[in-house]
């Protein structure tokens, strides 16, 4: 087969082909339906502590543009509905080709422009290849951001900027060190959904704490066309770059909110 992605000689109804787990009880993304979901009181806000990176890429890896340092460097996330501290990883975009498609998580069958993921792994690993592979759905922990078009992004726009100079698959730029990575999350990390699920992209696996935001982040239009600007391998727009919902089976999705 060859090499996955999103059209349709290699998109994800292709995937199960190599990856069976595509078909499992525990895949992400899914609709989160409002009239589905249960508040959990126990569930605690969410802490992020994001040190500046001294050396970290900006790179189209032909499925997505990423954020990834070259190491870790102290950047963590505890709290909510996670036992122990998760190491941040990369955080990388999912978007769609204009705006009423783009994010792989929706709302009430709502799917916004684009989705944010910041990955992190579980600690008690020694890295994030193991975390991936621990088994579980303690391995990983993703937040999830909604994009929608409204003002400019301040926080984002150092990494929008740099979407021209990794319009190519393959290609990577270095990150200013004065990127300022806190600045993209809201002050406060609540009201957030959370369920267990799988990575969106092969290989799936079902290793995934996700907590998806409910508020929105907000970009410009000018900041969603530098997306919709990225080329995949087959030189074709990057947009259409997400999964689509999967079934619930039988999990439950809790929210920290009323
Ligand atoms: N869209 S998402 O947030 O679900 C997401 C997608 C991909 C990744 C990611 O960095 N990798 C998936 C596994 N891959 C490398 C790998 C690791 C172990 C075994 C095999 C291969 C890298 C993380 C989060
Ligand atoms: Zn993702």
């Amino acid at each position: 087969m060859a090499p996955w992605g999103y059209e349709k000689d290699n998109g994800p109804a292709h995937w199960h082909k190599d990856c069976p787990i595509a078909n499992g009880k525990n895949q992400s993304p899914i609709d989160l339906i409002n009239g589905e979901v249960k508040y959990d009181s126990g569930l605690k806000p969410l802490t992020a502590k994001y040190v500046p990176f001294s050396d970290a890429k900006f790179l189209n890896n032909g499925h997505s543009v990423q954020f990834q340092p070259s190491a870790g460097n102290g950047s963590e996330l505890t709290g909510g509905p996670l036992a122990v501290k998760y190491n941040f990883e990369q955080f990388h975009f999912h978007w769609g080709n204009n705006d009423t498609e783009g994010s792989e998580h929706r709302v009430d069958g709502k799917m916004y422009p684009a989705e944010l993921h910041f990955v992190h792994w579980n600690s008690t690993n020694p890295s994030f290849k193991d975390a991936v592979g621990s088994g579980g759905p303690n391995g990983l922990a993703v937040l999830g951001f909604f994009l929608k078009v409204g003002a400019e992004n301040a926080a984002l726009k150092p990494i929008t900027d740099l979407i021209p100079k990794v319009k190519d698959a393959g290609t990577s730029v270095t990150v200013p060190s004065n990127f300022d990575m806190q600045a993209i999350l809201p002050a406060t990390l609540t009201d957030y959904y959370t369920y267990d699920g799988s990575l969106t992209t092969p290989p799936l696996a079902e290793c995934v704490k996700w907590i998806v935001f409910k508020q929105p982040l907000e970009v410009s239009a000018a900041q969603m066309e530098a997306f919709r600007s990225v080329i995949n391998r087959d030189g074709k727009p990057m947009g259409g770059n997400y999964r689509p919902p999967c079934p619930l089976h039988d999990r439950a999705v809790k929210t920290s909110f009323k």
